[in-house]
Order: C-alpha cells, then sequence, then structure tokens
C-alpha cells in the first residue's frame, strides 16, 4: 500500500529540486560566459549560434524520458538559450571602451587649462548658431568672454533641413571662428560634416562637433576618432542611449579617448516644443559611461523660455555642462531664430544658473 503524501511534504521536495536546478543553471551560466569571451576574443561577429542551439534541442527532446513533452522540453530549453545569450551579450558590452565597467574613473578633458568632466564645475559653451560675420563674431565673443565663458560655438558648415538654407561660411568661417576665440584666449568649437574636412576643421577648432545629423556617420566618427581633438557626439534625433553609447565606442576605438557626449533632445509625439530632452539619457550615460556628459538646452527646447529650467534640471541629474546659443540679434540670425538668447537674454540666463555653476563645497 502507497501512503500518499502531503502536499507540503512533495512541495518541499520541489523546492529541493528548484535550488539544484538553480545551482545547475548558475553552473551552466558560468560556462556560457565562458563560449561567449572566446568567441568576442576569437572575433566572431555574433554570439546568437542557431546551429548549436537547434543541434542540443534535438538531442534534449531525443533523450526525453517525459513525462513532460518533447515541445515543452524544447520550449523551456529554447528559454534557457535566450537567457544565455543574453548573459554572453551583456558580457560582451562590459568591454566596451566607453564603459565605466572597462575605466570605472570619470575621464575628465583638459583642454589648455579648460577642465570637463568628473570634478571640474559644470562648463557653459556658447555662441551663435552660425558664423555669419566678422562684427557678429567679435560682438559675441567680447560679450561671452567679458562673462568669463571659455569655450566659444559657432557653425562654418551648417547642415539644414532645407539644401536652400544658409549652408554657413566654410572655412572662412572657421578662420574667422579661430581667430575670434584665440584673440579671447577661448577655446573653438564647431561642427565638421564631412570626413573630408575632418583635417582642416582639426586645424582651426579646439573641440570637433558631431551634429546630430551625423551621429550615424560611421565613416565620420571614425575620422574624427583618428583626428587628435577632443570631440563633442551630439545625440542623434532619433537614435537610443545604446546607438549613441556606440556612436562614441567608433570613436574611442580609434585611439580617441576625449569624447564628450552631448544630449539635444529627441523626436517624440510633442508638438510644443522641438524635441523632448531626455534626462534620464543624461543620468544613464553618466552612469554607464565615463564620459563627460553636457545638455544642449536650445535644440532640446527649440524655444527660449524653456532654457532656464531645462539648464536647471540637466544640471540637477548630473550634466558636466550646458551648450546654448547666443546671437547679438536673434530675430534676424540666419539659422536658430527662434531659440538664441540675445545678450539681456544670456544675462539672466547666467544669473538664474549662477549658483549650480559653482564649484561644490569642498572640492
Ligand atoms: C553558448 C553559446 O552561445 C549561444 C547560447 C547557446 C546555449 O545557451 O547553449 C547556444 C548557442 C548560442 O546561441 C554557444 O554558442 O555555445
Amino acid at each position: 500500500m502507497t501512503i500518499q503524501r502531503s502536499i507540503d511534504d512533495l512541495r518541499a521536495e520541489v523546492d529541493q529540486i528548484n535550488r539544484d536546478l538553480l545551482k545547475l543553471l548558475s553552473q551552466r551560466g558560468e560556462v556560457v560566459a565562458q563560449i561567449g569571451h572566446a568567441k568576442t576574443q576569437e572575433g566572431r561577429p555574433q554570439h546568437y549560434d542557431p546551429a548549436r542551439e537547434e543541434q542540443q534541442l534535438h538531442e534534449l527532446e531525443s533523450l526525453n524520458p517525459g513525462p513532460f513533452t518533447g515541445a515543452a522540453v524544447k520550449a523551456i530549453f529554447k528559454e534557457i538559450f535566450k537567457a544565455s545569450l543574453a548573459l554572453e551579450e551583456s558580457n560582451d558590452k562590459k568591454q566596451l571602451l566607453v564603459s565605466r565597467k572597462v575605466k570605472s574613473e570619470d575621464t575628465v578633458l583638459d583642454i589648455d587649462g579648460v577642465r570637463i568632466g568628473g570634478d571640474a564645475p559644470p562648463i557653459i559653451i556658447a555662441g551663435p548658431c552660425s558664423i555669419e560675420s566678422e562684427d557678429q563674431m567679435e560682438q559675441t565673443a567680447d560679450f561671452l568672454a567679458a562673462k568669463g565663458i571659455k569655450i566659444l560655438r559657432g557653425g562654418a558648415y551648417k547642415p539644414r533641413t532645407s539644401p536652400y538654407g544658409f549652408q554657413g561660411m566654410g572655412v572662412d568661417g572657421l578662420i574667422l571662428g579661430n581667430r575670434v576665440a584665440k584673440d579671447r584666449g577661448m577655446l573653438f568649437v564647431t561642427e565638421v560634416m564631412d570626413t573630408r574636412d575632418v583635417e582642416i576643421v582639426a586645424e582651426y577648432a579646439d573641440i570637433l562637433q558631431v551634429g546630430a545629423r551625423n551621429m550615424h556617420n560611421f565613416a565620420l566618427l571614425r575620422e574624427v576618432g583618428r583626428a587628435r581633438r577632443p570631440v563633442l557626439l551630439k545625440r542623434g534625433l532619433s537614435a537610443t542611449i545604446e546607438e549613441w553609447l556606440y556612436a562614441a565606442e567608433y570613436i574611442l576605438s580609434e585611439g580617441n579617448n576625449e569624447v564628450i557626449l552631448c544630449e539635444r533632445g529627441i523626436r517624440t509625439f510633442e508638438k510644443w516644443t522641438r524635441n523632448t530632452l531626455d534626462l534620464s539619457a543624461v543620468a544613464l550615460a553618466k552612469q554607464e559611461t565615463h564620459l563627460p556628459v553636457i545638455v544642449d538646452v536650445t535644440h532640446a527646447a527649440g524655444r527660449r523660455d524653456l532654457l532656464i529650467p531645462l539648464a536647471k534640471a540637466a544640471l540637477a541629474v548630473g550634466a558636466d555642462g550646458i551648450h546654448v546659443e547666443v546671437h547679438p540679434s536673434p530675430a534676424t540670425a540666419l539659422s536658430d531664430n527662434e531659440q538664441q538668447l540675445d545678450f539681456a537674454g544670456y544675462d539672466r540666463f547666467e544669473a538664474e544658473l549662477a549658483s549650480m555653476l559653482k564649484v561644490p563645497a569642498g572640492v
């Protein structure tokens, strides 16, 4: 006569089996991680191996003693393969050069004495959207230099939505931007759009900007990675955080570790702002990478009335700096009329942010 075991008793046995299975699963995970590492070292382009999975499923089905059906056994193991693959790939991600897992301490750039990132106080990068004339640049640089701004921006090559929009002054703009900045002891940052221009832009600019529309231009990323100049890498209009970090990885993988990440808003369904400032991307990029992260409030908002609260929010989540467009006469600017600040507007902006831009006490 078989004695009926109690549910509690049976469940205790199931609990023990669970613990044994978990131990085996963990053991399997450790081995899989080693396989993943070996694949990376061999330079295999992908970790997923459907033929290997198929072979295991086939064997398991043929060995299946029941009571589970073959289909159930296959489904369970397919889940195990899926989790194993995710484990392999996430371990692999830890190897990215941009990752904090590879370099735990903050990267602090020191560009001619201007420090960006880590324990440095937040920096402001300011200047007009486009370099338009000598007068416009002299006036803006005089104003900003007097305010203690160390980095002057200005576009010489403009990626305009319409091919008929103002395309920038080109090399003349580079020469002008460089001269105006150097005369006042400032750094000059400007966008490079074409691999063929990297050399000439690097000759005149202290920081090369890769714009949002070029974040996926892998040839350009490689080229600025080979240039010996720091790079300001804007996040693409519709780029995920992962794609943005991989874009930075392209630059680092060419040997250039001096990358500043710049969140500038992403395209969403919202119409009242030009883009939506993704503050979680700033916090995440700071957490996941060791690179300095700054926020371009001008493009994130696309409207002047939001610049101050967005800049405050950016600094509050840990941004290492703010990028803002300033123009002597925004109404007559050749680009971005709606969002550049005039000098009085910049005065208010700076006054509101002043306490957040100081070096934190005790540093
Ligand atoms: C562990 C490997 O990588 C992946 C995971 C597998 C698994 O968990 O068994 C099988 C094939 C791959 O998709 C492997 O290739 O052996």
